[in-house]
């Protein structure tokens, strides 16, 4: 399969009032076309920042720096022009939040933010068409009556419908890439787990490749074909999921997974006191190891 996301020596730091902070110290990354790749580890250890270089934000940032490489299906994000980023914002490479109600515009009707996804790509397309798509789209995520969601505001749905319109509404330009970060965490936990399978479903459907950020391990243990476990701005172990999960071979995997069954539905998982275990090198799992 051909490389979509190619990450190397990928390098964050943020300038503030007390001088720099780095956040990211040389992470490598890739992602396959359509394939689903979980990125693990806990609050604060670097996950959205990735995120959000790959879809060109912080690279606009005045306070970062970003130094790396970032390759896109064959273009280079860091280097590219910003109004070249934005287009593909929306449209190859699109995101999901944890929280739909406040991703979702709350001023515009589910129909209008439909079509103004859909005309990042094809600006010239009449409203019935964007309509007509939005409808298809919402029918794939198993909404009842799409065509009367069209004329709701997001206030006027419940959690889990916003979850699943951002779905729809992420996949409507069909993206090479979905970032997915932390989905459904707003929700309780047996919506969370049906948005997720549908989302699942959805992009195996259309061969949409996934990074797919969280701190659960159990629910990437379902989604991803492959894992990277991030410590502090490092990525410490990387391989196929089920490779990871039979065989940790990095101690912060470990403590991670140690972790999993003091899961509460409201928090994170607590990870132990870091100890100098969790500076050893990076461990990679065999591709086709199991
Ligand atoms: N704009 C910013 N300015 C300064 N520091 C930032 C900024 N954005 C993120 N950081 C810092 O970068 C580090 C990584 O943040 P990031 O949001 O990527 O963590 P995360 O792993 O996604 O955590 P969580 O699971 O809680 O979302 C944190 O220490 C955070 O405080």
């Amino acid at each position: 399969m051909s490389t979509l996301l190619d990450i190397q020596d990928l390098r964050l730091s943020f300038k503030g009032l007390r001088g720099i902070t780095d956040v990211l110290h040389g992470i490598s990354l890739s992602i396959a076309a359509g394939e689903r790749v979980a990125l693990v580890g806990e609050s604060g250890s670097g996950k959205s920042v990735i995120a959000r270089i790959v879809l060109g934000l912080l690279q606009e940032t005045r306070s970062a720096r970003v130094s790396g490489k970032v390759g896109f299906d064959g273009a280079e994000i860091n280097t590219m022009r910003p109004r070249d980023r934005a287009k593909l914002r929306g449209t190859e490479m699109s995101m999901i939040f944890q929280d739909p109600t406040s991703s979702l515009n709350p001023t515009f009707t589910i129909g209008n933010q439909f079509a103004e996804v859909m005309r990042r790509r094809d600006p010239k397309l009449s409203r019935a068409a964007c309509d007509a798509r939005a409808i298809e789209m919402l029918t794939e995520v198993s909404i009842p009556n799409p065509d009367r969601i069209l004329e709701n505001y997001p206030f006027q749905l419940s959690g889990g419908m916003n979850q699943r319109v951002m779905i729809a509404m992420a996949l409507v330009n069909h993206p090479k890439l979905l970032l997915a970060d932390e989905p459904g965490t707003a929700l309780d936990v047996s919506v969370q787990a049906q948005t997720l399978r549908l989302m699942h479903d959805l992009v195996e459907k259309h061969g949409t490749a996934v990074l797919f950020i969280s701190h659960n391990l159990g629910v990437v243990r379902e989604f991803a074909d492959r894992v990277y476990v991030i410590y502090r701005g490092n990525i410490v172990e990387e391989g196929p999921t089920a490779s990871v999960f039979h065989n940790p071979g990095h101690a912060y995997t470990r403590a991670l997974m140690d972790a999993v069954p003091r899961i509460t539905g409201a928090g994170l998982p607590e990870v132990p006191e870091v100890s100098d275990a969790f500076l050893a090198p990076m461990v990679r799992h065999d591709r086709g190891a199991a």
